[in-house]
């Protein structure tokens, strides 16, 4: 693509721009690495690095001109500008022809909530015969096929090109706070956003709830195309918010709630087996009878449900299609001991998800509750003590191991796993590093009617290596119900701390 044209997407961003000669454009870059003859590679002054200190990097490689946001002289043409994110992710949305104009996107936007509901929605779609790319934490699903996901939401480049690849009529797109703020989804309009839920995560990140939430609150200001429809639920405190402050802003908001104000009305629950429940908009009342258990879900599913009804699917159909829906790789995944336990694998990581967890196998009639989980290395650690509390309040036991330690060193986490279980555990918690070994150990434990609920990895493989020969949560389980006779060892049997 020639230059000139390309650089006019970022012209209100330019400080200072040397006469271009006209010149083909072969690729946009941000990394260095990937340069190509022929690329423009754009310096991010980044959280580890500055792409700054790559520029000589990226002209060895052939970079034919360079964007960056300090006053620079080059031996290539350099382009200053304001903010080398948003220009960086113009850039890409110009160079691959501006996707996103020609389909139809849906961001998905909260603290929890986000991946069910986007599958959710993908799910009523593919039922209702639309073809729908989905990218999101567990996969990028484009064209039918997975590419591996490393984000949440892909960076700008990716994003653009993964766009431009899609031949789906619909694209559900998770998109994070991180996203938001990197201005990752800059250039990209969005048909509807639906937003789940906000509570404390991420302030590491955003320092405070009230930044994390106005980051939240940038899809459906910034982002939602000229009529495009935000979906909110309502009942939670910042949903409420938010929805007030679009009607503020003349934006079209929906709202999913038990009030009857809200356009879609959720009502008569009951948890069991799996979630029943009625929805209720425009009059109509329909009765729902959901496999997937927990009261969570069923907000996702009204959320799902009031988006497909705004798309124009029939009503009957998104029902039926919310009935045979039989959920997320690694969100309250069952498995029966052979006991009479019952093992979950979920990917709760926050407070509020944890206790949605443990709520939900209560409701599911555990006479005992079991749970084990982690913390992130280098993750916001603000969250761990409220964790560890609510995680003593509502269960028998509870055993502290590893998660992604992320660069921590294994005695700093296992330290501080000790301090936290002693402190807040109120003597019902143990911890057992090794995380093979702390599921073995309440697999060996186990007795009819209890439940151990596993949190914060779901679907995802170990970054750390154990002492079991299995990669993930779902591995572990599998191996031990192929294989009952796995022996105990030497790391586990850890201490209750009081
Ligand atoms: C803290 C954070 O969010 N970091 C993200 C951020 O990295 P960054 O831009 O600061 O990059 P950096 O590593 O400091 O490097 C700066 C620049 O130097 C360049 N460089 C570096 C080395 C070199 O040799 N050459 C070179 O050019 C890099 O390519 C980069 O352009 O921007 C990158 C591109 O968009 C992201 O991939 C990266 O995500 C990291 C991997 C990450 O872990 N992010 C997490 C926190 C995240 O974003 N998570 C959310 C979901 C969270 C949730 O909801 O649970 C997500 O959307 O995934
Ligand atoms: N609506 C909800 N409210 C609170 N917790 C929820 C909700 N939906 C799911 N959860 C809990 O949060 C966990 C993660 O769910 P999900 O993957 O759908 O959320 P997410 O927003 O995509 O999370 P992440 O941003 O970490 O990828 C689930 O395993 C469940 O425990």
């Amino acid at each position: 693509m020639e230059i000139i044209p390309l650089l006019h997407s970022i012209k209100e961003l330019i400080v200072k721009i040397p006469p271009i000669p006209e010149y083909n454009i072969t690729g946009i870059e941000m990394n260095s690495r990937h340069i190509d003859k022929g690329y423009i590679f754009t310096a991010i002054p980044g959280f580890t690095y500055d792409g700054h200190d790559y520029i000589d990097d990226a002209i060895q490689r052939g970079a034919a001109a360079i964007v960056g946001e300090k006053d620079l002289d080059l031996s290539v043409p350099y382009i200053q500008v304001t903010n080398s994110r948003e220009a960086v992710a113009r850039l890409a949305g110009s160079f691959y022809g501006h996707p996103s104009k020609r389909l139809k996107l849906i961001g998905v936007t909260g603290t929890n909530g986000k991946t069910t509901t986007a599958y959710m929605l993908k799910h009523i779609l593919n039922q209702a015969g639309f073809s729908c790319a989905l990218l999101g934490t567990v996969s990028y699903i484009i064209n039918g096929e997975n590419v591996e996901s490393a984000n949440t939401t892909p960076d700008a480049i990716q994003l653009q090109k993964l766009l431009a690849k899609s031949k789906d009529e619909y694209v559900i797109m998770e998109v994070s706070s991180h996203a938001l703020d990197q201005r990752r989804v800059e250039g990209i309009e969005f048909d509807f956003g639906i937003f789940t839920n906000l509570s404390h995560d991420h302030l590491d990140y955003h320092h405070s709830m009230e930044n994390y939430f106005s980051v939240k609150a940038s899809l459906f200001l910034a982002f939602l195309k000229k009529g495009g429809k935000a979906i909110i639920n309502h009942l939670d405190e910042y949903g409420a918010r938010l929805s007030k402050l679009l009607q503020m802003k003349q934006i079209t908001a929906f709202t999913v709630g038990k009030a009857a104000h809200n356009d879609i009305r959720i009502d008569n629950v009951e948890i069991s087996e799996g979630s029943c429940f009625t929805l209720t908009g425009g009059g109509v009342q329909h009765r729902v009878d959901m496999t997937f258990p927990g009261i969570h879900n069923v907000y996702n599913a009204a959320l799902a449900f009031s988006t497909a009804k705004l798309i124009g699917i029939p009503e009957e159909d998104i029902i039926e299609a919310l009935e045979s829906f039989d959920g997320v790789p690694g969100r309250f995944e069952m498995y029966s001991h052979p006991a009479g336990a019952t093992f979950v694998i979920d990917y709760a990581h926050t407070l509020d998800a944890v206790e949605y967890c443990l709520k939900t196998a209560k409701q599911l009639g555990a006479k005992r509750i079991a749970h084990i989980y982690g913390f992130r290395g280098g993750r916001d650690i603000s969250k761990r003590e409220k964790i560890v509390k609510k995680s003593a309040e509502m269960c028998n036991y509870f055993i502290l191991t590893f998660d992604d330690l992320d660069g921590m060193k294994e005695d700093v986490m296992e330290k501080e796993l000790r301090q936290l279980a002693s402190q807040y555990g109120g003597g019902k918690g143990k911890v057992i590093p090794d995380r093979t070994l702390a599921i073995l150990e309440a697999w060996l434990d186990a007795c009819d009617g209890e439940w151990v609920i596993i949190t914060g990895k779901g679907p995802e493989y170990y970054k750390e290596i154990f002492t079991m020969p299995a990669h993930s949560d779902k591995e572990m389980i599998e191996a031990l119900l192929h294989d009952p006779g796995l022996p105990s060892s030497d790391g586990g049997n850890g201490e209750f701390l009081m």
